[in-house]
């Protein structure tokens, strides 16, 4: 019988224009977290020398694009979103291969993805400064943005069109140009994305592209002294050595780390509308958004009611293989991220909470070969539970009883994290509390706490970033610096 052998497509790094193999001459495997026995692709294993000449590269190409013009620049990612737009059922279709997402959530990521640039693409056409009026009546005051220069962008696998995009379109129309290191796991979806820059017509040098280790070339990236900004989205951890690295060789940096976002449900609230916020924003894309309801903090009036509406909905929660059309959760992204999240829920029962629901790793029949987990619920948590003050990424929800709005609230702060908060009400009064006395930076009332808007500022307070903002015109603030120019004739 003839042997069957899988052709593997191996995506190169793009430096300068080029598409190149790394010299290492390693590569590294992205697998299907549905069935860990497909690779997606393989990816170039790059080394430290590589990291300098991708920065070379942009650093030679930074004077050009800035010169370029703002106008020419936007319209650039207009053709961008277009060749996304080409690309769409071939880019969603990866991105649920290798990240196990389900296809019409990945549709949604890339379609994200497609506005986002034309968001930016349009930013080329806005004002760029304004005119203030100086002390000396003969003098003409404005101010005046401009790039910061070469930009460092390092990102994690859980958004792998968006969160790219969301960095690399604003970089690029305010002129900065880029060193771009995707999360190893998901860095097949993040080579289809570059392509379409490449085939919009970006001028060699703008974007430049390379894969491998975060602990090699993260390190890399981000310890060096060429850069002039840096830019990550991830762990908590990994976020604090850019922040390291960065105070230290005197570079402007952006982190959006974790979050433990609270929903809170009040006695008025409309429990159907609360339980489907509650399970999309816990469940979708598996639990692992930074966005992610984690905590269901519950007033005691209407905590039976919608504790049995929740638990009969997250039965109904089809579990397996993303690109099947019946499927409501794919499986978590790696094997490493599934470890983490059965970890949690041993450690929960450690605790001492109950575990009312799921929670358990599913490896029979079709599941054999994936990553997959049951959603589990908790309840009987007290706040001071690890499973109630760590990231967990995973499709694990914490129910906590509450007697009154303060109280909620102030479990809801309890947490080191400050991303996203959601409350669900029928009354006015509870809800202006909540938008002023909550510390987060997404403040969300009778809506899910996961979703973000791309034309609206986004970000964390606390450890969950370093509160700048990004997406929206928001972004301007941290990939341009503003000249203040007076000209006296
Ligand atoms: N959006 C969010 O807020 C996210 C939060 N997380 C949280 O982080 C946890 C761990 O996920 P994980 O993927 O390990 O997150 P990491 O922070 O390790 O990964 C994020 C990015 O940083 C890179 N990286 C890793 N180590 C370094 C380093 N030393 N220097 C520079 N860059 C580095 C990674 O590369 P490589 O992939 O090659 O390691 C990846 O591109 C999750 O369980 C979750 O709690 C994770 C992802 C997104
Ligand atoms: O909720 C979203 O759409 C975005 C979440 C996000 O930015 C993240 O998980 O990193």
């Amino acid at each position: 019988m003839a042997k069957f052998t899988q052709t593997v497509e191996v995506f190169q790094n793009y430096i300068n224009g080029e598409w190149k193999d790394s010299t290492s001459g390693q590569v590294m495997d992205s697998v299907n977290p549905a069935n860990k026995t497909e690779t997606i692709g393989q990816l170039q294993s790059s080394t430290t020398e590589e990291v300098d000449e991708a920065i070379q590269s942009a650093t030679e190409a930074k004077i050009g694009w800035r010169k370029t013009g703002a106008y020419q620049r936007g319209q650039l990612l207009a053709s961008v979103a277009n060749e996304l737009e080409k690309n769409v059922d071939d880019i969603a279709e990866t991105l649920t291969k290798e990240m196990g997402k389900t296809l019409p959530e990945a549709i949604g990521e890339t379609q994200r993805g497609i506005a986002i640039l034309r968001y930016y693409a349009a930013e080329g056409m806005r004002k760029e400064g304004e005119v203030i009026p100086a002390s000396d009546k003969e003098a003409l005051m404005f101010t005046k943005r401009t790039p910061l220069g070469v930009v460092g962008i390092i990102t994690p696998w859980n958004f792998p069109v968006a969160i790219p995009i969301w960095k690399i379109a604003p970089a690029l129309v305010y002129g900065n140009t880029v060193v771009f290191k995707p999360a190893s796991e998901s860095a097949v979806t993040a080579a289809k994305v570059v392509k379409c820059f490449e085939h919009a017509g970006l001028p060699k040098g703008v974007l430049n592209f390379i894969t491998g280790k975060g602990s090699i070339v993260g390190e890399a990236l981000i310890n060096s002294k060429k850069l002039n900004g840096i830019t990550f989205t991830g762990s908590e951890s990994t976020g604090k050595r850019v922040a390291k690295a960065a105070s230290a060789n005197g570079i402007k940096y952006q982190l959006e780390m974790g979050g433990k976002n609270p929903v809170i449900v009040l006695d008025d609230a409309d429990v159907q509308s609360a339980v489907q916020g509650i399970l999309s924003g816990a469940f979708k894309s598996t639990g692992q958004k930074c966005t992610a309801t984690s905590r269901v903090i519950v007033q005691e009036g209407i905590y039976e009611e919608l504790k049995a509406a929740l638990l009969a909905e997250t039965k109904k929660i089809t579990i397996g293989d993303g690109m099947n059309s019946s499927i409501w959760m794919g499986p978590c992204a790696s094997e490493s991220q599934l470890n983490t999240v059965l970890e949690y829920i041993q450690i929960g029962q450690e605790e001492g909470a109950t575990l009312l629901y799921g929670g358990q790793r599913l490896t029979e029949n079709e599941y054999a070969h994936g990553f997959y987990v049951e959603p589990a619920i908790f309840e009987q948590v007290t706040s001071t539970m690890r499973i109630a003050q760590e990231e967990i990424f995973g499709p694990v929800i914490a129910l906590l009883k509450v007697k009154t709005v303060e109280e909620a609230i102030d479990i809801a702060n309890d947490t080191e994290f400050g991303l996203s908060a959601s409350l669900y009400t029928s009354n006015i009064g509870s809800a202006l509390s909540f938008i002023d006395d909550i510390e987060a930076g997404l403040v969300r009332v009778n809506s899910e706490s996961a979703g973000v808007e791309l034309q609206a500022p986004f970000g964390g307070m606390k450890a969950s970033s370093t509160g700048t903002r990004e997406q929206g015109e928001a972004a301007k603030e941290f990939y341009t610096a503003i000249k203040t120019v007076l000209i006296r004739s």
